[in-house]
């Protein structure tokens, strides 16, 4: 038996089996993690993804490592750790988290992973429910990416408020972005809608402006990877579209996310660093669906896992910690609580 579990994760003393995100829908396949080397292929894979799951697990793997190996360097392991997705800041707010404790040894360790997974659940609750608070039966709230309970430990950022929301009783329309080039939209998007009951309609990326125009969309409601001390945020590379389109159609334009995500020591968009992946994500697909390559062979490539919106564009930030509109985060009251 796991002595911890979410929608994506089960922990056991030693080791660890993440829900192979790659798979989804297709497929719901457990794989077991050993080692550092291991949750990094997930992670570089997007087997385990969603900002605050990779910071979690992170925490888990460095514990067991730590405890597996007394005399090794756990510093060159949370090193390596860090290095394996550089936009998501909850990684390096986990494991800043873990170094803090390595004098106290390996028990420890676990001790503060478990404790980040256990206030992870927490901050979803709570922003889900400010989250919830914006929205009322009859919207038409349009989604990017996943935020929901695979990417968390607990319910989600974005769509742990339709959730709660749901249970509340509001009755919602979803406009899911497939999200391209990874599908998060299309593949768990989708699937957590039908779990959760949620009535929603899937669309391609490219139709949501049309969708604005056609006066479908009451709501935008989004994640986010890392929050910068001025608001501007990154997230899923067509997040900034959408905000650009929410901007010209007057519908607002909300982004959910822990206090975990914000970063102070990033003053604006600009010093967020955005990881650069590779051509064939873009050249074709592929997952539990099969392989497929539509692009001439070698075709130059662009392809920026996130993009950045700015902070004028966004109607309010909801943490965890309040629902902050732009005359707040001038103040930097979102930055409370992170060093
Ligand atoms: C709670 S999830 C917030 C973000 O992590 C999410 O919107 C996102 O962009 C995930 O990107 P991914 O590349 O799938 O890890």
């Amino acid at each position: 038996m796991p002595h911890l579990q979410s929608r994506s994760l089960r922990v056991y003393v030693d080791y660890l089996e993440y829900l192979d995100q790659t798979q989804l829908p297709q497929a719901e396949q457990w794989v077991r993690c050993d080692s550092p080397e291991e949750w990094q292929h997930a992670v570089k894979n997007l087997a385990i993804r969603g900002a605050p799951l990779i910071g979690l697990s992170a925490a888990f793997v460095l514990a067991q490592t730590a405890a597996r190996h007394p005399q090794g360097s756990w510093q060159s392991v949370s090193d390596r750790l860090r290095a394996t997705r550089p936009t998501a800041v909850n990684l390096m707010y986990c494991l800043d988290a873990m170094e803090a404790c390595f004098e106290q040894g390996a028990a420890a360790l676990a001790e503060r992973a478990a404790e980040l997974f256990a206030e992870d659940r927490a901050l979803c609750q709570r922003m889900a429910g400010r989250g919830a608070d914006l929205l009322q039966s009859g919207d038409r709230v349009l989604t990017h990416c996943n935020t929901g309970a695979l990417a968390t430990a607990g319910v989600g950022t974005a769509i742990g408020a339709l959730a709660v929301a749901q249970q509340r009783g509001v009755e919602l329309h979803v406009y899911v972005d497939e999200t391209r080039p990874l599908l998060q939209g299309g593949r768990l998007t989708a699937w957590e809608m039908a779990d959760l009951g949620i009535p929603y309609q899937l669309i391609a990326d490219s139709m949501a402006a049309s969708l604005m125009a056609a006066g479908k969309v009451d709501k935008v409601m989004v994640g986010a990877d890392r929050i910068c001390a001025n608001g501007d945020f990154a997230n899923k590379v067509g997040t900034y579209m959408l905000a650009v389109a929410a901007h010209y159609h007057n519908v607002p334009f909300y982004v959910v996310a822990p206090y975990t995500t914000v970063d102070p020591a990033c003053a604006s968009g600009g010093d967020i660093p955005i990881e650069q992946r590779d051509a064939a994500e873009i050249r074709g697909a592929s997952g539990a669906f099969g392989d497929v390559v539509w692009a001439p062979e070698n075709a130059p490539v662009w392809n920026p896992a996130f993009d950045v919106t700015p902070a004028a564009l966004v109607t309010a930030w909801v943490l965890d910690t309040g629902t902050f509109d732009a005359a707040a985060i001038a103040r930097g009251e979102h930055c409370q609580g992170r060093g």
